[in-house]
């Protein structure tokens, strides 16, 4: 394990093998709309701070990879002592903790920028959704290596939809059928992200009519890259707002991953 801030290795800490698989988990969100006295991924489920979730299922995946954290600057040792509870003993995975940026893409930015050399595929996920397991990464995984495409989670659209103007008044039903919602971890090959991660003119929202990407799957797809999709789960919700802290606390309660699991 290496959990020093900002990342640095030490040469005889490294696993064996060299890492392949770069997870960026990404941490460092103020949780405006959630409103809570602490950044968002140091909330706790049941006694549980959401960055351990994250943490925990990424180090789960087998042989082994690199974890770089990326949390508020203010909470890095809060983060590496989470760090260091968590991963198992004789763990495979390396693990650092980076101070992320103002925005979530400069966090990501900054993420992949600590990444072991040896990464060839990267994952981003948001800490944001804690209850991910470890089947989705896995699955997102296997597309990219299938592919060489990006890779996101996608969950059908279950509510009818209308276009409204800024007065809610509705002007047209709009067909849900060529229309998903995505989720986190979502996979690339490493080069295509941060290169399209590289370029800050794709991540400006400053052209008429283009607002800022929401997502790194839209910074590749701006870079010309392909970008599939694979099942996403129910339970890999994202905690956003305080009603969803109750959604998410059923979910933990349930303890249905069956059940939970999307399409
Ligand atoms: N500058 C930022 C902003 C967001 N994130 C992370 O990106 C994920 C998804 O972002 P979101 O849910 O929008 O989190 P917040 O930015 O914290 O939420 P809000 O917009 O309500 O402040 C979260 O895990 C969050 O910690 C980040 O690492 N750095
Ligand atoms: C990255 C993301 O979670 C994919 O659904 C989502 O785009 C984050 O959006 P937010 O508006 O920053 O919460």
């Amino acid at each position: 394990m290496n959990a020093s801030l900002p990342a640095r290795e030490d040469p005889g800490s490294l696993p064996h093998p060299l890492p392949k698989l770069g997870v960026v988990l990404v941490a460092a969100g103020r949780g405006e709309r959630l409103g809570a006295a602490e950044p968002k991924a140091f909330v706790r489920l049941h006694g549980r701070t959401l960055i351990e979730f994250g943490i925990g299922v990424a180090t789960s995946l087998p042989h082994g990879g690199h974890l770089v954290v990326v949390v508020p600057d203010s909470h890095a040792v809060r983060a590496l002592e989470i760090v260091e509870q968590v991963l198992p003993e004789g763990s495979e995975w390396l693990v650092s903790v980076v101070p992320g940026g103002r925005e979530r893409h400069e966090s990501v930015r900054f993420g992949l920028e600590a990444l072991h050399d040896t990464v060839e595929v990267v994952l981003v996920h948001d800490a944001a959704r804690p209850f991910a397991t470890a089947a989705l990464f896995e699955r997102v995984i296997a597309e990219v290596r299938r592919t060489g495409d990006a890779v996101v989670p996608a969950l059908p659209v279950a509510d009818t939809l209308k276009r409204v103007d800024a007065e809610g008044v509705v002007h047209e039903t709009v067909d849900r059928a060529p229309l998903v919602r995505v989720q986190t971890p979502q996979g690339f090959p490493r080069e295509l992200l941060a290169a399209a991660h590289a370029d800050a003119a794709l991540l400006s929202g400053a052209e008429p009519g283009r607002s800022a990407p929401t997502d790194d799957a839209e910074v590749v797809q701006r870079a010309g890259g392909r970008v599939r999709t694979v099942p996403g789960e129910v339970r890999a919700h994202k905690l956003t707002t305080p009603a969803d802290l109750a959604l998410l606390e059923a979910i933990m309660e349930a303890n249905v991953a069956g059940i939970a699991e999307g399409v």
